[in-house]
């Protein structure tokens, strides 16, 4: 067949006014509002990933269309409760939708993994060792970080300079997961040097692209080796794998092929970390056990879920610490009202550290300042999306039919004043010990909820507790600004470029102070 160049011009103007026709007047999301490039092209939300505002932009459209938005052409985000108790909370029947895919990962593990009867297994084999007891024999790791973390900055309090905590936290964050992970010690808190940050969230931020556009990740790939910042997420890629398959072989070799048998009490370095709980992971009714590359792959994933948003979600807590100094007065005062030495029961080198057994219980009022900074500052801001399924599913009073994508993100659903009341949108932790706070924790959607919510929620929690308790106990914060003068925090911002955090730098000087304990 011959083409004109008559034909060659009005072809594709046909093809892009049916395609336009069809997503707007004929598509079953049609009748959603939403913004108009979203209802076309899943580069809407590419966009917005790489200037950072996806969650404030869908938030503003909420705002102005209500419960239902159309972010994509087969997507409509929802801030209903119903997406909580009715889908979120519905069990396997809402499997996760291709925005999981965007890791393009050959063999899924079991964050992105869609096939429900393979999760489970996952999930029975390795929930144990992220359980409370299995963690709190790992305590020595994450008390081990946090003495470093302390004597770092009784350093750094010693010689009056500011310093940045966001900083902090990230090699925090990341020598306690690393080493829990990998078997690894990364040592960053000593080194103290950004640049050796390994850029998880760089891994994230690709995940996310190629999740908002189905079939993108192969284009890309090929594309890898010319532009920078490709090159920088294989390399990323590249340097996590070889850790994981470095550190899971010997842990494999050791445990399963010569039988050396993992303990507690143990001092050595050998001693059990959930990459040992990996090797080790068995279904407790086939008695089926992970390979090698699925232990290696299962460990990335840690590494990849846990250290950013973990050292992120310590970021925020303490700028809005910072940002309203009377609360950060009053859980001073808390922690020194409530906590004995006994609770402090983890000595090292004469250094005392709060032990985890009770410890959010003794602490109310912090637990309500965390919940508070979990609901306005969630740091995994990505969609939680579920495909409908065939049944169909009702949301307050409207229908979805199947293979609609239904999703929630935590910072719109955390500011619903549905849900909220009216103040939604102020920091206000007392909402969280009166009354009217009955029933509302499954509204915060920073870990997720229901069945797929995150395992490692409880490692999350210890690492942010141990780390923030220890720091409060012991230090006055003053925020400063980069020439070092004392200043009044402002707006607390998100740049949710792959997991969020605080746009600006948490710039302080810290001095000594007597320790906060009874
Ligand atoms: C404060 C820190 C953390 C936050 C806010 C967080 C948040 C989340 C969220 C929102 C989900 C659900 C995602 C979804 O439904 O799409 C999730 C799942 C998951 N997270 Fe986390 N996470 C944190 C720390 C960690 C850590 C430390 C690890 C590993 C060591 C981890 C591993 C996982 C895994 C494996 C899943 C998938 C669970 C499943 O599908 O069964 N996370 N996390």
């Amino acid at each position: 067949m011959v083409f004109t160049s008559t034909t060659l011009v009005w072809l594709p103007i046909g093809i892009v006014i049916f395609y336009v026709s069809y997503q707007r007047l004929f598509h079953p999301l049609a009748k959603f509002k939403g913004p108009f490039l979203a209802s076309l092209t899943g580069y809407w939300r590419v966009y917005h990933e790489l200037k950072g505002d996806l969650p404030q932009t869908i938030y503003h459209y909420h705002q102005r269309y209500g419960q239902f938005v159309r972010v994509a052409p087969n997507e409509i985000s929802t801030i209903s409760p119903d997406f909580v108790d009715v889908v979120l909370k519905g069990g396997p029947k809402f499997i996760k939708s291709s925005f999981y895919d965007g890791s393009g990962d050959e063999k899924p593990n079991i964050f992105n993994v869609k096939n429900e009867a393979l999760h489970k297994l996952r999930h029975r084999q390795m929930a144990p060792a992220f359980s409370v007891v299995s963690l709190t024999k790992m305590e020595y790791i994450f008390d081990r970080h946090a003495f470093v973390m302390i004597k770092k900055l009784d350093q750094i309090a010693k010689s009056g300079r500011p310093v940045d905590l966001t900083e902090i936290f990230k090699f925090f964050a990341h020598d306690t997961n690393g080493e829990l992970s990998f078997s690894k010690q990364y040592h960053l808190q000593e080194q103290g040097k950004l640049s050796l940050w390994p850029p998880m969230n760089v891994y994230i931020i690709m995940g996310n692209i190629c999740g908002y556009v189905p079939g993108l990740f192969d284009p890309l790939q090929k594309l890898g080796p010319f532009v920078p910042y490709l090159r920088k997420f294989n390399r990323s890629r590249d340097s996590l794998v070889e850790d994981a398959m470095k550190n899971a072989t010997i842990e494999f070799e050791k445990r399963r092929v010569h039988n050396v048998e993992a303990t507690f009490e143990d001092k050595s370095e050998s001693r059990i970390n959930l990459l040992t709980s990996l090797v080790m992971a068995q279904d407790p009714e086939s008695g089926e056990m992970l390979d090698l590359a699925d232990i290696a792959k299962e460990a990335i994933s840690f590494v990849v879920a846990g250290s950013h948003s973990t050292s992120a979600s310590m970021s925020f807590l303490f700028a809005a610490l910072l940002r309203y100094p009377e609360i950060l007065k009053k859980v001073q005062d808390e922690i020194k009202a409530s906590m004995s030495l006994q609770d402090n029961s983890v000595d090292l080198d004469g250094e005392f550290l709060p032990s985890w057994a009770g410890l959010q219980s003794k602490l109310p009022y912090l637990s309500a300042v965390l919940k508070e900074s979990f609901r306005l500052y969630p740091t995994v801001n990505q969609p939680l999306a579920r495909v409908i399924p065939p049944s169909g599913v009702q949301l307050e009073q409207t229908v979805f039919s199947s293979g609609t994508i239904i999703s929630a993100s935590a910072y719109v659903v955390g500011r619903n004043q549905k849900i909220w009341g009216a103040n939604a949108t102020d920091f206000k932790p007392d909402r969280w010990l009166s009354e009217d706070a009955r029933g509302k924790d499954k509204y915060l959607l920073h870990f997720g909820q229901g069945h797929r919510s995150c395992i490692a929620k409880n490692q999350a929690l210890i690492t942010l507790w141990k780390g923030t308790v220890a720091i409060l106990q012991r230090f006055k914060l003053s925020p400063v600004d980069r020439e070092g003068e004392q200043r009044v925090v402002g707006e607390i911002q998100l740049n949710a470029q792959g997991f969020a955090e605080p746009t600006e730098p948490l710039l302080v000087t810290i001095s000594e102070q007597s320790r906060c304990m009874k």
